[in-house]
């Protein structure tokens, strides 16, 4: 198989578009010449446009795969594994309405954006107990699979479900979630609350979380419309008999800065619009609340709330899961006042004078924020428009600017937002694990479900972008490795001879952000620097990193000042360094601090105690001393402590994601992992709106891409010895094929196939149990195949025309013969019965005739016998022949017998007088009258018919027969 037959007339590739958006055209391969290492191609493309393109190797145009694979359900399976394949497949898929592929262990999910037929109780109930693969791809089955390995020998297993915002990964996360709490119970119904029958506690559990979190974590943004505004794992819980026992929650990076600022197209945190449109008017007046919340500023920034009337609805649905969770009404009205305290807070006004900034002691709003805070206003004021710092030897008090005052003031509101989210997660898990985590200690294993924030590239990019495309970069490395390893382990245990391939790890990209001296670690020393700032920051960066070692990750961009570039494993980021130290510091003054620990408020005093006191160990130990086996990747306090009553101290946001990035690696590395990547289509929400430069971006972003370059570096496709015999034997030999199947030779087949197709020894490799195969080669052997099965068909379809037509031609003769012969058995038994009634009707004349000229007799010797003065008539009287005569006649032999049976005249009928003629006489009467009146001419004709009436001589009627019916047959 050389490059020349690969670029056989006919082939079809892909070409760049000319619209500049790195997409592809298909193209057709009008001929190929070959001149030393260089290959000249003319090419028609699919608008009809020819050109010629010369090259070699990677530089020839990509190739398009056989129809068979071109929208195959495992991309895993493309002989051609490029991005245009990968591309094409997706988008041809999603035409079909399948929004779901394999892409070897990830699943890719497109998102469909409109609700579609694919998770009903039926599809569910598919899914269950059946194998990756044997279905359509579906995230149900990714479910499936981490369920089965589950109970196979109890190892944990994680979901991971990336993408970008707006990609589909909250939806899918809880539809698997939804799929594996359900109960695997046999009857299903269509209770739209649940999969199956009766939804489990757990279930209904986790299922209560969601609105909770969506309204607290959740806020629209210019991509999504309800976008979680947090990374989030769900860990669910199974004891030894692996029931599920309990579920487990832990989130990530919640975006602090949408408390006090969002862009005119995006809103605040889902909550407070809730909170405004759902409270009954006396609760919103007692908490000094509108329904008209654009009188916030914290909410009057952002967009207009998409719905209202949906707000109500949705605050009633958060209100009845936070019920189910266990949080009463009471405490409810609680959390409803910390909320309505920071809708105040954002109202307090600060103005500048010359040099400071100063609050008005009646400003209103500080009254109703200190008064739901539990905080003295003065002590509030007081230190949010100074600034103590303390020195070596002294303390000293400065005033700040107005700007630095409402810093100061956002902070808080950000804070206490961040710790009241805290203490809703801490009892979201007291509900799903009980109070001390007793199904945590009772589990033996578990599966989670990852759903975190996918890497992301704006125009601006600033500080929370630098952490989600961190936590991306970790991700990525850690499925680089998963994917490989994978790879590697099939070659080892296949034995089959292998370099180690390379690939672009992403460790450089780590190391230069959370390496000792990286972004992170300087970052995090400026930000503890009372004088530290952006300028100094960056400087600093400049400074340490751009190094050569450091070349190809980091970048100081030419066009933008206060910008650094990280060469990402998707693509190349610069960051704003603007607000870097402010959003990283994000924590409250140390004298805030203290006043809100010290709060009135015994319910702030709580969240805060929860938030910043109680970092969980990873294996939070239950009453009884016990502790979960489960791994669990913990809970990182706000204030960096661990242990109750320890100093707080002020972690910066930075080192905490860093922090609970690193647990969540390392429980990530105990547990099998599987992959959902979520896509988006398009950027207007549209349903069914395929934009494949956006979606290829996307592919290229979640390492899909890159996870196809290992493969394709390597062996791709990899078959079983049986598996690729069965498809490809028809290639060998039409004699050796059968026999080598029979006998189950299937290697030998394998290497006959190979070396009829011409395929390369360096294309190829024979394991213990399976062949490997270069990329390419899957392609050709589909291509031969193809055109020997066309030829067999066209032979099949021949002679099975010709089998068809001669069977028609024996059935058609037989079909003939057999209605003749039924028709003549038909036409003989209806003759039978004609003539067995004829015969009957003659019996019958001959009987009546008998009857009579024994009633004649009678008659005649009675009226002898009686005298009845009048005289007898003598035979010539009355027309006898008389005595002598009748002897004669009766004697055996006469000559005159027949003249009895046919008498010249009708004997005259004997006078019925007193009495109804019998039956019997009447037929025979009606009989020989009948007879009579017969033709007598043709009777004169046959002496036979003469002696006695021959009825088979009387017209039978005629059954209808066709020409061919032989009635004496
Ligand atoms: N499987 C699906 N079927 C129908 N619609 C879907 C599906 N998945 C996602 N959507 C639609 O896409 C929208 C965005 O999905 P979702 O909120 O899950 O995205 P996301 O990736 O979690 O975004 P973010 O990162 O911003 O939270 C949903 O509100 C829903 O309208």
């Amino acid at each position: 198989m050389t490059t020349l037959s690969l670029y056989a007339p006919g082939t079809r590739v892909y070409l760049p578009s000319d619209d500049s958006d790195g997409c592809w055209i298909t193209a057709e391969v009008l001929s190929c010449t070959k001149s030393a290492d260089t290959l000249t191609l003319a090419l028609r493309d699919e608008n009809g446009k020819e050109s010629t393109l010369t090259g070699s190797g990677a530089s020839l145009p990509p190739l398009r795969n056989p129809p068979l694979l071109e929208s195959a359900d495992d991309l895993a399976t493309l002989s051609h594994l490029n991005e245009p394949s990968v591309l094409y497949a997706v988008r041809t898929r999603y035409a079909q309405r399948k929004i779901y592929t394999y892409s070897g262990i990830v699943l890719l999910a497109v998102n469909p954006f409109e609700p579609v037929a694919m998770y009903t109780p039926e599809i569910v109930k598919s899914y269950i107990g059946r194998n990756k693969g044997e279905l359509e791809p579906h995230l149900f089955a990714i479910a499936e699979d981490a369920r089965a390995a589950m109970l196979l020998d109890g190892t944990g297993q994680t979901i991971i479900v990336s993408g970008e915002s707006g990609a589909g990964k909250t939806e899918s996360a809880k539809l698997v979630m939804r799929f594996i709490a359900a109960p695997k119970a046999p009857g299903l119904n269509s209770d739209k609350n649940s999969f199956v029958d009766g939804a489990s506690q757990v279930e209904q559990q986790i299922q209560a979380t969601n609105p909770i979190l969506e309204a607290f974590g959740n806020a629209k943004t210019t991509r999504n419309d309800n976008s979680s505004r947090f990374g989030k794992f769900i860990q669910l819980l199974f004891d030894t008999n692996q029931q599920i026992v309990g579920a487990r929650l832990r989130h990530y990076l919640l975006e602090r800065s949408r408390i006090s600022y969002q862009t005119r197209t995006e809103r605040n945190y889902h909550i407070f619009y809730q909170l405004c449109a759902g409270l009954p008017s006396e609760d919103l007046q007692r908490l000094g609340l509108d329904a008209d919340y654009s009188t916030f500023h914290y909410l009057n920034q952002g967009g207009p709330s998409t719905n209202e009337l949906n707000d109500r609805d949705k605050f009633h649905a958060t209100q009845d899961a936070l019920g189910v969770i266990g949080i009463d009404p009471e405490r409810q009205t609680s959390i409803f006042q910390i909320l309505a305290a920071l809708l105040h807070l954002g109202n307090i006004s600060v103005t500048q004078t010359r040099t400071d900034a100063i609050i008005d002691d009646e400003d209103p709003s500080m009254g109703h924020a200190m008064e739901f805070l539990g905080v003295n206003p003065a002590d509030f004021k007081k230190w949010t428009i100074k600034k103590q710092i303390t020195t070596r030897s002294e303390k000293i008090v400065t005033t700040l600017t107005a700007p630095q005052a409402v810093q100061v003031r956002d902070s808080i509101s950000r804070f206490v937002y961040a710790c009241l989210f805290e203490w809703l997660v801490t009892a979201i898990n007291e509900s799903l694990m009980g109070k001390y985590g007793d199904a945590a200690a009772r589990a033996e294993t578990c599966i989670g479900v990852l759903d975190i924030y996918g890497f992301e590239h704006f125009d601006k990019n600033s500080f929370e972008q630098f952490c989600i495309n961190y936590a991306n970069e970790r991700l990525q490395h850690e499925f680089n490795t998963y994917v490989f390893k994978l790879a590697q382990d099939d070659y080892v245990k296949e034995k089959i001879n292998w370099t180690f391939i390379d690939f672009d790890d992403n460790q450089p990209a780590i190391d230069l952000m959370e390496g000792k001296l990286g972004i992170l670690a300087i970052l995090d020393e400026e930000s503890r620097l009372p004088l530290g700032s952006d300028a100094s920051f960056l400087q600093k960066l400049n400074a340490q990193l751009d190094k050569p070692a450091n070349k190809a990750v980091y970048k100081m961009p030419k066009f933008a000042n206060a910008a650094f570039t990280i060469a990402h494993y998707a693509l190349d980021v610069t960051y704003q360094v603007e607000g870097f130290l402010e959003k990283n510091r994000d924590t409250v003054p140390e004298e805030h601090l203290t006043l809100l620990t010290s709060s009135s408020n015994p319910f702030l005093r709580e969240v805060l105690d929860t938030a910043l006191h109680r970092a969980e160990p990873a294996d939070p130990p239950s009453p009884n001393g016990a502790v979960s086996k489960v791994p669990d990747p913990g809970r990182t306090s706000l204030a960096g402590t661990t242990g109750r009553g320890t100093s707080v101290k002020k972690p910066t946001l930075g080192s905490i994601f860093k922090g609970s990035l690193g647990t969540l690696m390392d429980m990530l590395r105990m547990t099998n992992v599987h992959y959902i990547r979520c896509l988006k289509p398009n950027q207007h929400k549209k349903a069914w709106e395929f934009d494949p430069p956006q979606v290829l971006a996307q592919l290229r972003a979640s390492g899909v891409l890159e996870t196809i370059r290992i493969s394709t570096a390597g062996y791709p496709s990899r078959w079983k010895f049986e598996d690729f015999a069965r498809r490809y034997y028809t290639l060998i030999h039409w004699r050796e094929g059968p026999t080598l199947m029979k006998r189950e030779q299937w290697k030998r087949i394998c290497a006959l196939v190979l070396q009829k197709a011409g395929v390369d020894r360096s294309k190829h490799q024979f394991g213990e149990t399976k062949i490997f195969l270069r990329t390419g080669v899957l392609a050709t052997l589909e291509g031969l195949r193809s055109t020997k099965l066309d030829a067999v068909l066209f032979m099949q379809t021949n002679m099975r025309r010709l089998i068809a037509m001669r069977k028609y031609r024996h059935f058609q003769r037989s079909v003939v013969g057999i209605q003749s012969h039924w028709r003549g058995a038909l036409a003989r038994k209806s003759f039978a019965k004609v003539r067995e009634k004829a015969l009957k009707e003659a019996e019958a004349v001959k009987a009546a005739k008998a009857a009579k000229a024994a009633a004649d007799r009678e008659k005649r010797l009675a009226d002898r016998k009686t005298p009845t003065g009048r005289k007898t008539p003598t035979p010539s009287e009355n027309g006898s022949p008389g005595k002598p005569k009748i002897r004669k006649m009766f004697s055996f032999g006469s000559k005159e017998k027949s003249a009895l049976v046919l008498p010249d005249q009708p004997s005259p009928e004997p006078p019925l007088i007193g009495r109804r003629p019998s039956r019997l006489e009447a037929a025979t009467k009606r009989l020989s009258r009948s007879w009579y009146d017969s033709d007598s001419s043709s009777r004169a004709k046959s002496p036979n018919r003469a002696k006695s009436p021959n009825l088979l001589a009387a017209p039978v009627p005629k059954p209808a027969w066709n020409s061919s019916t032989n009635l004496l047959h």
